[in-house]
């Protein structure tokens, strides 16, 4: 659904994007990470057709996105700063969402009320940021597009908004297989929505995966033997990390969680444990693998 093919952007003195490639298919959710100045922002905004990219191509649906209205109406972009018309209040944005996009569902906008306990005709701009931001996902919801383009779009909403919001968007991946791409520079914020993560840095995607795959690939195990570690035994194993604590060896390998258990087995060893590994672990040893220390890149 969303095509990146070789994308670059120059602003006077710095190359904000250099060489990104990315697809994002039909109804999945790809999480875009990065910290501050990592040219998330700037590649978001090329994707809404906004920017146009110097160099490379970029397709939705199949159609270039930059000054093409038909692809426009089908994608909805909510930037991180947002922005409503000066004293505008929700129903008066509704009105110019309602005249600007063919998919705008009035029975949406009036069910999505319930989720979003929000004034129709208070000012949005005397209303708090968190707020407004219900709003902007309240009118955003309501548009029902093909692909919604989030640029750190949970911030500054409360924990229960969060779950909100997130569960509004899973239902409209599932329901009507809407595609998302959402930018944050938090792993953990955006772990349980996403079905694929890229990690932009320095404007380039260092690591991308798919989250299923990452979750049953990557194993921590904890090892000892008696009379010591066989000198054989790292091999046949493929270690991402390790480490050793007295008699005790701590490795995050890569492999199908049977076959590294039947080949730890052979050895013998007095302690054999997997442990539970978690998502930020997992990252932390795939970036150390390419050459990046992740604590510099997620907060
Ligand atoms: N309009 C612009 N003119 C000049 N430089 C820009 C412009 N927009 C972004 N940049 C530069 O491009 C780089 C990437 O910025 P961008 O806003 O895309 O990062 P980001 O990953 O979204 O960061 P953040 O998490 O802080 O929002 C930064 O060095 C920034 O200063």
């Amino acid at each position: 659904m969303i095509d990146v093919r070789s994308v670059r952007k120059e602003f006077a003195d710095i190359e904000a994007v250099k060489e990104v490639s990315l697809h994002v298919a039909r109804g999945s959710i790809y999480g875009l990470l990065g910290s501050n100045g990592a040219g998330k922002t700037t590649l978001l905004k090329m994707l809404a057709g906004i920017y146009k990219q110097d160099r490379g191509d970029i397709f939705i649906g199949g159609e270039p996105v930059f000054e093409n209205t038909n692809v426009k109406q089908k994608l909805l972009f909510l930037p991180d700063a947002l922005y409503f018309f000066p004293q505008a209040t929700i129903r008066q944005m509704a009105q110019f969402y309602r005249d600007l996009y063919p998919s705008w569902s009035e029975e949406r906008f009036t069910r999505l009320q319930e989720a979003f306990p929000l004034a129709l005709d208070k000012k949005i701009h005397r209303m708090s940021k968190g707020m407004q931001r219900q709003a902007a996902f309240w009118l955003a919801f309501s548009v029902k597009p093909e692909v919604m383009i989030l640029d750190e779009p949970l911030d500054g909403l409360d924990a229960v908004m969060r779950q909100k919001v997130k569960n509004l968007l899973v239902q409209e991946v599932a329901e009507r297989q809407m595609t998302v791409i959402i930018s944050s520079h938090n792993l953990r914020e955006v772990e349980d929505l996403c079905d694929h993560i890229g990690i932009l840095h320095q404007g380039e995607i260092v690591l991308e995966k798919e989250m299923d795959e990452l979750k049953t690939d990557v194993h921590k195990i904890q090892v000892a033997f008696r009379g010591g570690i066989p000198s054989s035994f790292l091999t046949g194993l493929d270690a991402v990390y390790k480490e050793q604590r007295g008699s005790v060896l701590l490795c995050i390998v890569r492999g199908q969680k049977e076959k590294v258990e039947a080949y730890i087995h052979q050895f013998e060893p007095v302690i054999f444990d997997v442990l539970p590994l978690t998502l930020e672990e997992i990252f932390v040893y795939e970036m150390g693998g390419v050459g990046y220390a992740i604590e510099n890149i997620l907060v």
